[in-house]
């Protein structure tokens, strides 16, 4: 299990995270909702260790996070990170070379699911493309988690469709997924819990099955409720 405890942040006097917890289970699709600079990419990379925090705490099974054990987290930053001089067999090729838990099977079906060409140039990527690419980078390693910032920004309704796919099939099977979107209506049956942020501060986190059943709402209207009142 992800623990973020009483998580606080800020850059200079700015507050960005103020208090925040929350848990994501293995097997647990968990989303990240909020506006523009609710402060969802700043959680994730506090996760990854990427910015430090103020206080509270990050747990990874229980422990403080190490190199081996974030070696148990694919992380998908927003935009692809790799040279857009290399070619996108490079950057597989890279992937593999760096990190031990690759699984270059799963890379090779993923390319194929999202019909991308190895040989490509990533600079000649179009947006969505490149998105594409950078999600293969994340999902095909070995991890018992996954941190997915904006997955679907800049990928076509048809792809969004088919990567809403990957996420109820094999691909996630298991691990526990935290991830951030603008897109939430794509996946919203497929998200187990929902963590709304408001201004760095956690403002509502249910059980999206339980809010549909009980008060028959989908994850759309409870974000209306609470970022519109
Ligand atoms: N390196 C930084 N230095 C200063 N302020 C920053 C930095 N990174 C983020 N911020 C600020 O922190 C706040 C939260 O940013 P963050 O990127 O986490 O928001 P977000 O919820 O992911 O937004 P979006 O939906 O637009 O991607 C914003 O006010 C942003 O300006």
């Amino acid at each position: 299990m992800i623990e973020v405890d009483k998580v606080s942040k800020g850059f200079a006097r700015k507050k960005v995270l103020r208090d925040v917890s929350f848990t994501v289970e293995k097997g647990q699709i968990v989303c990240l909702i909020g506006l523009n600079g609710a402060g969802k990419s700043t959680i994730l990379k506090a996760i990854m260790g990427l910015t430090p925090i103020r206080s509270g705490r990050i747990l990874v099974d229980g422990k403080k996070p190490d190199r081996r054990l974030y070696e148990r987290i694919g992380y998908v930053p927003d935009h692809l990170t790799m040279p857009s001089s290399m070619r996108a067999v490079d950057a597989l090729t890279f992937m593999e070379d760096f990190y031990p838990n690759w699984n270059a099977s799963r890379a090779a079906e993923l390319m194929s699911f999202f019909g991308l060409d190895f040989k490509e140039r990533i600079g000649n990527l179009s947006k969505g493309t490149a998105a594409k690419l950078n999600l293969v980078l994340g999902l095909a390693l070995d991890s018992d988690y996954i941190l997915m910032d904006e997955p679907f920004s800049g990928i076509d309704l048809f792809s969004r469709e088919r990567i809403a796919e990957l996420f109820s099939g094999d691909m996630i099977d298991g691990r526990g997924v935290l991830l951030t979107t603008h897109e939430v209506g794509d996946i919203e049956h497929l998200i187990d819990k929902a963590v709304i942020l408001n201004k760095g501060v956690v403002a509502r986190s249910f059980d999206c099955d339980r809010v549909r059943e009980e008060e028959g709402k989908s994850v759309v209207d409870m974000m209306r409720e609470v970022l519109q009142a």
